[in-house]
């Protein structure tokens, strides 16, 4: 195990500046200059504070060994415990690991909460391996992690191929490790378990219903209706299923979708419970769904549609694809789907993007409700869950929408500039910078 604990010279130097961190660090600086936020508090936010890497052996089910390498990215804890998800995917490195935990710090920030940003995962594509393979995989990975992770410490949750299921192995290997009477206390080390071992009832829909909620609050403040939109959406997992789902019940029309697998398209609407119960039983893929047609992959942003949800990986929408959209609002999904380049161009055309930090902020609201039902050993009920989450994204997006309003600035930035905002307050409240 490798820990590189932040010296500021060094790693400001070491840092490499491309793909996601180029995206998330232009993002920052820019809103850093808008508010003139203090230099010093710049260095510290501009670096992580721990990053851990570990490559641990895990025996396959032929007997042979391998070898995995995983990340956890540990941003900021000004505010509270590092808290992000865990992402199994081969994209996964050092770099995507920060970007994503820096994204985490502005977006529990944002969101009021109690906690600080961290991101990790495995290179890894889960695919080609049995369960029981993933099983000791996660497992292997936990206790690889153990010191370094903890409930009032670094607190994961699933993301890009990780799910309940993932969380539970991971609870049980991480508690597992602690002295006997705290076994059981440490629960909540992870949120989205599942719901027999602490998790939390609607965290699975807490992330898509979020994504949902953002669209209808701009819907309200821009005197449209939600009745007819043609939406598309890339991802079809848990965040583009359910953010799709609760459109749909809405009066909204999914006209395209696109996976790892393909893309389809029915101007006249596909049935989003259909497209899941045929993903169900087709591995989880899209493609070749009987009520639609196959579309080439690189058309898929420019489709015809009002509504465009990014809800797979990053850099997505970029200055190739972006001229020639055709939705009015891009509701991000994804963490970093929109690039730097893509996002000026969308600016320049009038087209609305409600940033990640903000609009896909559902999933880890739900996870704090987890984390303090576990903490305070209560049991939550569903429609308390959703009226809670209810009023905390509409916070959260009436914040933004009026900073931007009254700063003349767009939604990311002024995203930005509330969330780091309330860290330089913490720092300053702390006397560090008289
Ligand atoms: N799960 C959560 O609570 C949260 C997830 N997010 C973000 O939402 C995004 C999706 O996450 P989940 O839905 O949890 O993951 P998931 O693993 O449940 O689903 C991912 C989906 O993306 C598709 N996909 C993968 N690679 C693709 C590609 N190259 N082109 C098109 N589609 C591709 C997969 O086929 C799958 O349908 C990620 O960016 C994640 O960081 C953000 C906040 C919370
Ligand atoms: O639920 C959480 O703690 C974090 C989920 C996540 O990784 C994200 O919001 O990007």
């Amino acid at each position: 195990m490798t820990t590189v604990t932040a010296d500021l010279k060094k790693v400001t130097k070491k840092v490499p500046v491309r793909g996601m961190m180029d995206n998330v660090m232009e993002q920052f600086n820019s809103a850093a200059d808008h508010i003139n936020l203090h230099p010093n508090i710049r260095k510290i936010l501009s670096i992580t504070n721990n990053e851990i890497l570990v490559n641990f052996p895990v025996k396959m089910d032929n007997g042979d060994v391998e070898i995995f390498t995983g990340y956890r990215v540990q941003h900021n804890n000004a505010l509270g415990p590092y808290k992000g998800g865990l992402r199994y995917h081969p994209t996964v490195d050092i770099d995507a690991a920060r970007a994503l935990a820096m994204w985490m710090t502005w977006k529990t920030s944002l969101a009021g909460l109690p906690y600080g940003g961290g991101k990790g995962g495995i290179k890894i594509d889960p695919s080609k391996y049995s369960q029981s393979e993933l099983e000791r995989i996660t497992r292997r990975f936990t206790f690889a992690l153990a010191d370094n992770i903890g409930p009032e410490h670094d607190i994961p949750a699933p993301d890009v191929n990780t799910n309940s299921q993932t969380m539970a192995w991971i609870a049980d290997t991480y508690m597992s490790t602690r002295p006997p009477a705290e076994r059981t206390a440490n629960q909540h080390v992870v949120t989205g378990k599942p719901d027999a071992s602490g998790g939390l009832e609607g965290r699975d829909r807490a992330t898509g219903y979020g994504v949902y909620l953002s669209i209808k609050f701009w819907a309200n403040k821009t005197n449209t209706s939600l009745e007819g939109k043609k939406f598309i959406v890339q991802g079809f997992g848990n965040v583009g299923y359910w953010a799709a789902h609760f459109l749909e019940k809405d009066g909204a029309k999914m006209v395209a979708v696109q996976d790892a697998s393909g893309s389809i398209q029915n101007q006249n609407g596909i049935n989003v419970e259909d497209l899941f119960k045929y993903s169900q039983i087709n591995d989880g893929s899209i493609v070749n769904f009987p009520d639609s047609k196959m579309v080439d992959n690189k058309k898929f942003f420019t489709l015809d549609c009002d509504i465009c949800i990014p809800a797979a990986l990053g850099n997505q929408i970029t200055k190739e694809n972006a001229p020639k959209i055709k939705a009015k609002l891009i509701a991000e999904g994804a963490n970093g789907p929109t690039n730097v380049e893509g996002e000026k161009i969308l600016l320049e055309r009038g087209i609305t993007i409600i940033p990640d930090i903000l609009c896909n902020s559902g999933g880890v609201v739900g996870s704090y409700f987890e984390w303090l039902q576990n903490r305070n050993g209560e049991i939550w009920q569903l429609d308390e869950v959703m009226a809670k989450l209810d009023k905390k994204m509409k916070e959260s997006f009436n914040k933004v929408f009026d900073y931007a309003l009254n700063e003349t600035v767009d939604l990311r930035t002024a995203a930005f500039c509330i969330a780091i905002q309330r860290i330089e307050k913490a720092y300053i409240q702390r006397g560090i910078f008289p």
